[in-house]
């Protein structure tokens, strides 16, 4: 929506800030496979909200796809709408856009793709972005492929219908072996349920199990929801073939050193969702004890911004022995989307997503806990309500170290000038936010919160930790041609 820069309501509607990425699902061995798959993305909805899609396929009606705006609640609950969804398999999408169309503007940037090849029909869901998308784009054109969308995941399509080779399968590692950057992949044919993940596993995915059912999913909360069991993650550039009941694991590229995303332990994942044995929320609190540990101040009441902010604000508390206390509550009603207020109820300065709980920070010196800080809006219109509120001192921490380099993997990122954190030391940031006291939790510390004990290694980084450090895993080639800038040996 329209937003006016300054005004109260800005903060809290979804501005031009970190976003999240997108979840993909898949179900093969059951009959009205849509039906799990709408419960799963469902489940996922957190990692994209924009707009959602289903394909399944049924040896009589053949392929057959629905793709939306907006929830998976309002689409996909629908009996007209999965009535033309039948089979025992299908994927779907939940979609934060990355590349081409924003937001609810152009139906056919919404996933999943299908081609119709020579040997047959083939459905794909991505999470991730491409980083080389604008250069195989613009090759693929002139070699004369006619693109659909405006979407980087299409690439992976056209690669796979200009592939030699016999099976699906085959073509869909010749494509993704083209492709560069994190891609997370759900694919299916008629009769196979594939799942791909990138050599340096950026993005999640992971197996599950009911009956005669397997599952892919973006996570683990998405198994879950159906009732299926966690069988394993997909590990780094594995790739998963399900067919008749059975599953064919293959490695299509040259071994790497992984480098999941760290943010998803940060912000992304849901924290009942489990990452690397380990539930996120587990991590996420350790957090806050680390936080607690490098960045101690002395305070009456620990507060956590609602509701990614609450796990690490637990862990702070704990470890602290301050008090914790719910001093700010979410609406849980408003949506990512809202019906763009008149001039008035703007100016009005609508609170829409979160409200000061007065009779608990008044005269208190609060630490507010967020996971990150991004443009550094939400911190800024937070203080002022704490401050509102009537509180003697508001101190930040944050759970995650300052977001200065944008993401190219699948989080859609506000460009460099726009994050604090590039442009601003902590203490001048402090100062601009306006509270007494702001802390990040060092690299380190996140790293040990995320169960390296000797925190980074910064030879062998367990993780991807780009929007941070500055230190890309994958040279973002698209970004370069367009003239970004990488961290210099001397930043
Ligand atoms: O510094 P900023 O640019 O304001 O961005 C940082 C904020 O953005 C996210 O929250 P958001 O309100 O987007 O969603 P959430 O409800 O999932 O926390 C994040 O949790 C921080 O609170
Ligand atoms: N966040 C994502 O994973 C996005 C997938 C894809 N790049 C898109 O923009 O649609
Ligand atoms: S740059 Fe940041 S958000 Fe993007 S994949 Fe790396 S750690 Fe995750
Ligand atoms: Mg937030």
């Amino acid at each position: 929506m329209t937003l006016l820069p300054g005004t109260p309501f800005d903060c809290f509607a979804d501005g031009d800030k970190l976003k999240e990425e997108c979840g993909i699902f898949g179900a093969i061995g059951l009959t009205d496979a849509a039906n799990f798959v709408a419960l799963g993305l469902h489940a996922l909805q957190h990692r994209g909200q924009e707009a959602g899609g289903i394909v399944s396929h049924d040896p009589v009606e053949g392929f057959n796809s629905a793709r939306r705006f907006g929830y998976v609640r309002d689409n996909f609950t629908r009996a007209d709408v999965m009535a033309t969804l039948p089979g025992s398999l299908a994927i779907g999408h939940v979609r934060y856009s990355t590349a081409g169309s924003k937001g609810a503007t152009a139906i056919r940037d919404v996933q999943p793709f299908f081609g119709e090849f020579a040997i047959g029909g083939c459905a794909i869901a991505h999470n991730g972005n491409l980083t080389n998308a604008a250069r195989l784009r613009k090759d693929l054109i002139e070699r004369g492929a006619i693109f659909q969308s405006s979407s980087d995941s299409e690439c992976i399509i056209h690669l796979m219908a200009r592939s030699m080779q016999k099976t699906q399968a085959e073509r869909l590692k010749d494509a993704l072996r083209l492709v560069e950057g994190a891609f997370s992949v759900i694919a299916m044919t008629r009769t196979k349920l594939m799942g791909v993940r990138d050599p340096l596993g950026v993005r999640p995915l992971v197996l599950g199990r009911l009956g005669d059912g397997w599952f892919l999913a973006s996570e683990t909360c998405a198994l879950d929801i159906i009732g299926a069991e966690f069988i394993r993650e997909i590990e780094p550039g594995e790739m998963v073939v399900i067919e008749d009941g059975v599953l064919q694991s293959s490695r299509p590229f040259a071994p790497a050193k992984s480098r999941f995303c760290i943010f998803e332990q940060v912000y992304f994942s849901r924290p009942d969702s489990i990452i690397g044995g380990r539930s996120v929320y587990e991590t996420r609190r350790q957090i806050g004890v680390e936080l607690a540990r490098e960045a101690p101040i002395e305070a009456d009441l620990v507060c956590p911004v609602p509701d990614s902010g609450t796990p690490a604000a637990i862990g702070y508390a704990a470890e602290s022995g301050i008090q914790f206390g719910l001093g700010i509550t979410r609406n849980q009603y408003m949506g990512r989307t809202f019906i763009e207020p008149t001039e008035q109820i703007r100016n009005m300065g609508v609170r829409l997503k979160l409200n000061v709980n007065k009779s608990l920070i008044r005269g208190k010196r609060v630490i507010l806990v967020d996971d990150s800080v991004v443009r550094g809006t939400t911190s800024r219109k937070i203080k002022d309500m704490i401050l509102d509120a009537g509180a003697a001192e508001v101190h930040f921490r944050i759970a995650s170290p300052p977001t200065a380099w944008p993401c190219f993997y699948g989080v859609d990122t506000p460009e460099r000038s726009k994050l604090l954190a590039a442009t601003m030391t902590e203490d001048q940031m402090r100062d601009w936010i306006g509270v007494d006291s702001l802390k990040f939790i060092s690299l380190d510390g996140l790293y040990r919160a995320a169960g390296e004990a000797q925190g980074r290694d910064p030879a062998a980084p367990r993780y991807c930790d780009a929007c941070f450090s500055g230190e890309y895993p994958i040279a973002p080639a698209d970004k370069l041609d367009q003239g970004f800038e990488m961290k210099t040996a001397a930043e």
